[in-house]
């Protein structure tokens, strides 16, 4: 027996309205969540006094959709003839997946964008009022106050319209709050705004996402994300908007899906042609089965054999052995293409980027964002293949379970789907926490093995392996501790979803049992819903962790694009040309030169260097050599007047060509973890073997190598760390002589090397400045005194300039001063013997006896050159 509610002649449109009112609400009420999070539409603080009657009234929907069901529930049990009205049932039970997390959210929530919510309150009002007035008009008077349904409708009706009049008080009146609102719907995708965040204050309202998502801790910034997470809520707000902010990545796309690239194109393409054939095959391949189960149910003698096959058909094609080896394949070639093309960018980017960025930035920061390629290619991936195939699956999934037993069937699967994914979030947010806790204990743990273990030489000399032991114990077992804290919390959800699913297919099974018992459903649709429930609840597992995976590759992503987006401070200019050098003149213009323009470096220097002339700077320690030696290599651009080589300005011509022209044997040089051979031949990839060992003899490092057990193929080591700081720096003046260039730039080149190996480099280098010009920065002026031109530099000015002999006539000079100081040291520790007074050469690695013993003791070099005999003793510090 059919309800009495079901009208005569309003019953296709009444029948429409009720399948149409709870989608209508709910997709309205997502669409302008969704709206209001892309246009970064501020949310208010409303007062739960407020949004008491709201709340209230909301609540009062709910539970009468909730006693509707029950009635119409209680009437099928007690009268099995009693059929209850499919269409009102349906539009009940999707109110009620509509308002529960709406009331949730109204609940929970301080802070609410409001339009949302009232246009949900409007159309629920519309509908609702319309439904009523359709089946009074259906209904005899006299029968209406009897009729429970239409009763409900009639206080639903006018509970809808005081809750929409309620919503358009809070609407226009605009209750904001003055109090600045903690509220968890605030939180954006990007996480809560740091205490730092002073600069931006309004960015903790952008970004923030419906608030189904929005509790998701996962969000917070831990320390290494903290200030990408900051730039990320910067540009969302810059860009207006999440639609803006995600056009942000258009750049990659280029790299990501190369046009021109028909291999990459071609795999695409089939990968869409799996995701639409998947599509048809995760629904044909269980309905084959049920069809296939129909027919053998006739049990009349005959093998259904072309449905047969053609399920074996279907199952094979779907499986991984079928169209998804392809798929795999083309996905393999799609990312693997993506991963070389955008690395390669970020490589090639990283590389051409100015000394400021290098010395400013965190190496381990700029190594994550240039590994980041993987994540931008899994974040579209994820989108194209996994998502937006799972929404339209389980959309079809909910049209067939319908089609195949009734709405009923769908609405269990949809609760369960619903609380599945509830479940998923909810316990996401809570061991999100604990995960990051878990991180940063392994981080710490494979830190301390790491420090203790490039620390080896001090944990002997201070005989502390024990204490590391039981550092290294603690933390080990601090890991430990927190990894079961956080796998408690994510087993607790995952325990409790598979729980859901266990008694959701339980429930399923039933439902459907019943149907077939009745002899309502053949026991095909049962076999296709049993083979069709794996494809129906496998999507919502990656939907429930969904939001984890996107939140960390757009901080991922975030990061990559900040990095390409950083411009070198020193570019070459538009038709640079590659610069010419005929005899090597430099001539500094008036140059000036600051780092941070609070501190002048370089004042107002003029000097000009002949071709081939050798100039030597000297003076105090952080007077501004190494900074002149830095702007002729053009690691950066002179603040004020210019830079010029044979007439060239350095800023017109290229980097490459002027890095090509020039030489540096830096203070402190720093080989790769590879041969001696490839260490030099890196200066000139062509070298033949013949043509690096006389640069190596040249350097007087040849016999040191020919010493060592593989000779030139030894491995020196991270950064060089095998070698002794004298065996370091002849291998860096070799690479120079390989390098041959035109301008030589010696930075403090013989610091490290005693007197007996720079009588013997001073050679090669005189054989290596013929013809070139050179300049040297050295604090042991015993090194320059051939020197054409010397330069005493002080606060980033020169103070006196001639040759040794002249500069050494000005009496009370600086140069006269140093060089004083220097030979007197040399001579008092001669005198007295005392160990503190020794020669420098008593910390090199060669202990062959000084050919020229003008070296300055250590203290009084230290004095004079203002450095600290740490910094000097670069032997001591290698070895
Ligand atoms: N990358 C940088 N950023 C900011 N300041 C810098 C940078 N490099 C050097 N400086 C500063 O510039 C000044 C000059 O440094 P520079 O290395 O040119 O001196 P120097 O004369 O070569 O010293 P030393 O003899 O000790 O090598 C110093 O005060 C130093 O602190």
């Amino acid at each position: 027996m059919a309800d009495a509610r079901a009208p005569a002649v309003l019953s296709p449109a009444l029948t429409l309205l009720d399948y149409m009112h709870a989608p209508t609400v709910g997709f309205y009420y997502l669409g302008a969540c969704a709206f209001s999070l892309c246009i970064l539409q501020k949310s208010k603080p409303i007062s739960h006094e407020r949004r008491r009657g709201v709340l209230a009234l909301t609540v009062a929907l709910l539970l009468s959709y909730v006693t509707e069901v029950l009635y119409y529930f209680s009437r099928s049990m007690a009268d099995w003839q009693y059929e209850a009205p499919e269409p009102a049932a349906v539009r009940c039970l999707g109110s009620i997946l509509v308002w529960s997390p709406l009331i949730c959210s109204l609940w929970t929530s301080k802070s609410l964008r409001w339009h949302p919510y009232f246009g949900a309150f409007t159309l629920q009002f519309a509908l609702e009022t319309t439904t009523c007035l359709m089946s009074a008009f259906s209904i005899p008077v006299e029968a209406r106050s009897s009729n429970v349904p239409f009763v409900i409708d009639c206080i639903r009706a006018l509970a809808s319209l005081l809750l929409m009049l309620d919503g358009f008080v809070i609407l226009i009146t605009k209750h904001a709050e003055k109090e600045k609102s903690s509220d968890e719907e605030r939180q954006s995708l990007l996480g809560k705004q740091t205490n730092g965040s002073a600069t931006q204050p309004d960015t903790s309202t952008y970004g923030a996402i419906a608030q189904e998502v929005s509790s998701d801790h996962e969000a917070e910034p831990t320390d290494s994300d903290k200030e990408i997470k900051e730039q990320q809520a910067k540009r969302l707000e810059e860009e207006g908007g999440w639609l803006g902010y995600l056009k942000g990545f258009a750049i990659f796309l280029p790299y990501l899906f190369p046009k021109d690239d028909w291999k990459v194109m071609g795999c695409l393409g089939l990968r869409l042609l799996h995701v639409i054939q998947e599509r048809f095959l995760n629904l044909l391949t269980p309905r084959q089965l049920g069809i296939i189960t129909n027919k053998l149910q006739k049990q009349d003698g005959v093998m259904p054999w072309k449905d047969i096959m053609l399920w074996v058909l279907f199952s094979y094609i779907n499986s991984y052995a079928g169209l998804g080896v392809i798929d795999g394949l083309a996905n393999l070639v799609i990312s693997n293409s993506a991963y070389r093309r955008i690395t390669l960018l970020a490589y090639r980017h990283v590389l051409g980027l100015s000394m400021d960025f290098h010395t400013s930035k965190d190496s381990g920061e700029v190594l994550k964002a240039v590994e980041q390629a993987s994540s931008l290619n899994s974040l579209i991936e994820m989108f194209l293949f996994d998502i937006c195939p799972i929404l339209l699956d389980l959309v079809v999934a909910m049209y067939y379970v319908t089609h195949l037993f009734d709405a009923y069937m769908a609405f269990i699967i949809l609760f369960m789907g619903a609380a599945y994914i509830t479940i998923g979030w909810y316990f996401t947010t809570l061991s999100q926490p604990k995960r990051r806790d878990y991180v940063e204990k392994q981080r710490m743990e494979s830190s301390t093995v790491n420090e203790t273990v490039h620390n080896w030489q001090t944990v002997a000399y201070f005989n502390r392996a024990a204490f590391e032991h039981d550092r290294y114990a603690s933390n080990i077992i601090n890991t430990i501790r927190a990894q079961y804290t956080y796998y408690f919390r994510s087993m607790g959800g995952h325990a409790l979803q598979d729980l859901l699913t266990t008694f959701g297919f339980a429930g399923c099974c039933i439902f459907g049992m019943s149907q077939i018992v009745t002899g309502r459903k053949p026991v095909g649709n049962f076999v296709t819903l049993i083979m069709y429930w794996h494809t129906m609840t496998s999507p919502l597992y990656v939907l429930s962790y969904s939001y984890r995976h996107i939140s960390s590759s757009l901080i991922d992503a975030e990061r990559l694009l900040q990095l390409l987006n950083t411009k070198p401070a020193v570019a070459d200019k538009e038709g640079a040309k590659d610069i010419v050098v005929h005899t090597g003149e430099v001539e500094f213009k008036d140059v000036d030169f600051h780092y941070d323009e609070r501190k002048p470096i370089i004042k107002g220097v003029n000097l000009k260097a002949g071709g081939g002339q050798t100039i030597a700077f000297v003076g105090e320690t952080g007077g501004g050599k190494s900074t002149m030696l830095k702007l002729l290599f053009r690691f950066y651009d002179v603040t004020g007047g210019s830079i010029m080589i044979d007439g060239q300005d350095l800023r017109s011509v290229t980097q490459a060509s002027l890095r090509d022209a020039l030489g540096l044997v830096p203070q402190d040089p720093v080989l790769f973890n590879q041969s001696i051979r490839q260490n030099i031949r890196y200066a000139k990839l062509d070298a033949t073997d013949a043509e690096i060992e006389d640069a190596c003899r040249a350097a007087a490092i040849h016999d040191d190598i020919i010493g060592f057990p593989d000779g030139y193929n030894s491995k020196v080591g991270e950064r060089g760390v095998r070698l002794s700081g004298g065996q370091l720096q002849r291998i860096a003046i070799a690479r120079v002589l390989l390098k041959n260039p035109k301008i030589v730039l010696l930075d403090e080149a013989t610091s490290a090397i005693d007197s007996s190996i720079e009588a013997l480099i001073q050679q090669a280098f005189r054989k290596l400045s013929q013809g070139r010009t050179t300049f040297v920065i050295a604090h042991r002026l015993s090194t320059i005194v051939e020197a054409d031109q010397i330069v005493v530099i002080e606060k980033g000015q020169i103070i006196e300039r001639g040759s040794h002999h002249e500069l050494l006539e000005v009496m009370g000079g600086k140069y006269n001063e140093l060089w004083t100081k220097q030979t007197a040291g040399h001579m008092s520790a001669a005198n007295s013997k005392a160990p503190s007074k020794a020669p420098s050469t008593k910390c090199n690695d060669d202990n062959s006896a000084p050919l020229i013993d003008i070296t300055p003791a250590e203290e009084d070099s230290a004095t004079a050159t203002g450095r600290s005999d740490g910094d000097d003793d670069t032997v001591g510090r290698r070895k």
